[in-house]
């Protein structure tokens, strides 16, 4: 798969998403903090990422900050991307299986190595439900203005 990470600094796990991903063998772009390029500022870089889900360029994206909730506020404002803030691997498999979220926001604050391990463990094996009132809910996620 290919994998947009965005972070608006290198601080707690923002490097090891990226050597996670890698290490699963999984394509991976860097923005924000984590490119030498780009600006590194939360809602600049989960923009970035966001749209490479958006526009095809990626098939997911994990944005971070210190919080979390500015990346996945950022990255949900772009059309056709469901960002979750997950803060275990329960939420992450939720997110995947319910919600069909297909961008993973991380707060680099809370997220130790070990859950951020757990965490894409559940993510990157999580599918849609496929149960119709999840594909019912997801549906109207796009017809909400
Ligand atoms: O969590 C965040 C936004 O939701 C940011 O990471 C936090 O505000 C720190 O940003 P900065 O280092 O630019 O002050």
């Amino acid at each position: 798969m290919r994998v947009s990470v965005a972070a608006d600094s290198k601080d707690g796990v923002a490097e090891r998403v990226v050597s996670e991903l890698r290490r699963r063998g999984h394509e991976v772009v860097t923005h924000g903090a984590l490119s030498d390029e780009e600006r590194d500022d939360w809602a600049w870089a989960s923009e970035l990422a966001a749209k490479d889900v958006s526009e095809g360029r990626a098939d997911q994206a994990v944005v971070c900050c210190w919080t979390g909730t500015g990346a996945s506020i950022a990255a949900n404002k772009v059309a056709g991307v469901r960002a979750a803030l997950c803060v275990d691997a329960y939420t992450a498999d939720g997110a995947r299986k319910w919600n069909d979220a297909n961008v993973l926001a991380l707060s680099l604050r809370l997220t130790s190595d070990v859950v951020l391990d757990e965490i894409l463990d559940a993510w990157l094996a999580g599918r849609p439900s496929g149960d119709s009132a999840d594909v019912a809910n997801v549906s109207h996620l796009g017809e909400i203005r």
